[in-house]
């Protein structure tokens, strides 16, 4: 199972994830976010940390061009897309980059039957406000939950053992439960996630 922490701002916070034992970073490049970074930052935070750990840049009802600029420009590996958008745009990132395509719960199953046999694609569940650190009812999505999707919405050190021992993502996801303030890690808290996530992962069984 792969650990994400999302809304990387600086280098201090990509160190501090990685070394923490986090897999990939996310850096918010939506305009909404009061995470958002700069390509150019997300771009020395990447290159700070090692070459195993996944940057994912997160976009939010943007153009498939200036997805596509940002991502190159900020040297990322992944592209996590948000909001109401086409297959062919998916697709259209899909094409130069491992998307994690983040849905609703009222989403999830039309969406797990769309993109069930392209490996490019991986649902991420998240829920209805991204970022705003609230946590969905996990046993009620239980039976629609896709192999291989990701988890997010509200998790932090204190609940993903228990949503991941419910739903058994393959890769889990936080940002606002992980921070002092918005764009700011919590040091003790990003540890404290990353290390319930991998003790979990060791007793879940497949
Ligand atoms: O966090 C944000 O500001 C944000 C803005 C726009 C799109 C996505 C955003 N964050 C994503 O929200 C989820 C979970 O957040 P939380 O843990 O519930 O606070 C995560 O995937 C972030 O990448």
């Amino acid at each position: 199972m792969k650990v994400k922490v999302c809304g990387t701002t600086s280098v201090r916070d990509a160190v501090l994830a990685a070394d923490a034992g986090a897999d990939a970073l996310g850096f918010i490049f939506a305009p909404v976010s009061r995470r958002l970074v700069t390509p150019q930052a997300a771009r020395e935070a990447g290159l700070s940390v090692g070459a195993t750990v996944a940057r994912v840049g997160v976009f939010l009802g943007q153009g498939l061009d200036e997805v596509l600029r940002v991502a190159d420009a900020a040297r990322l590996s992944a592209v996590q897309l948000h909001g109401p958008l086409s297959s062919l745009y998916v697709e259209g990132v899909a094409a130069y980059y491992p998307v994690l395509r983040v849905v609703r719960p009222a989403e999830l199953a039309q969406a797990a039957h769309m993109w069930r046999t392209d490996p490019r694609v991986t649902l991420m569940l998240d829920a209805p406000e991204p970022g705003g650190g609230v946590p969905l009812d996990w046993a009620a999505l239980k039976a629609d939950f896709p192999a291989g999707a990701w988890l997010a919405g509200g998790l932090g050190p204190e609940n993903v053992a228990q949503a991941i021992g419910v739903l058994g993502p393959a890769g889990v996801d936080a940002v606002s439960r992980l921070e002092a303030r918005p764009g700011l890690k919590d040091a003790a808290a990003v540890r404290a996630f990353v290390q319930a996530a991998r003790s979990t992962q060791a007793s879940y069984p497949q």
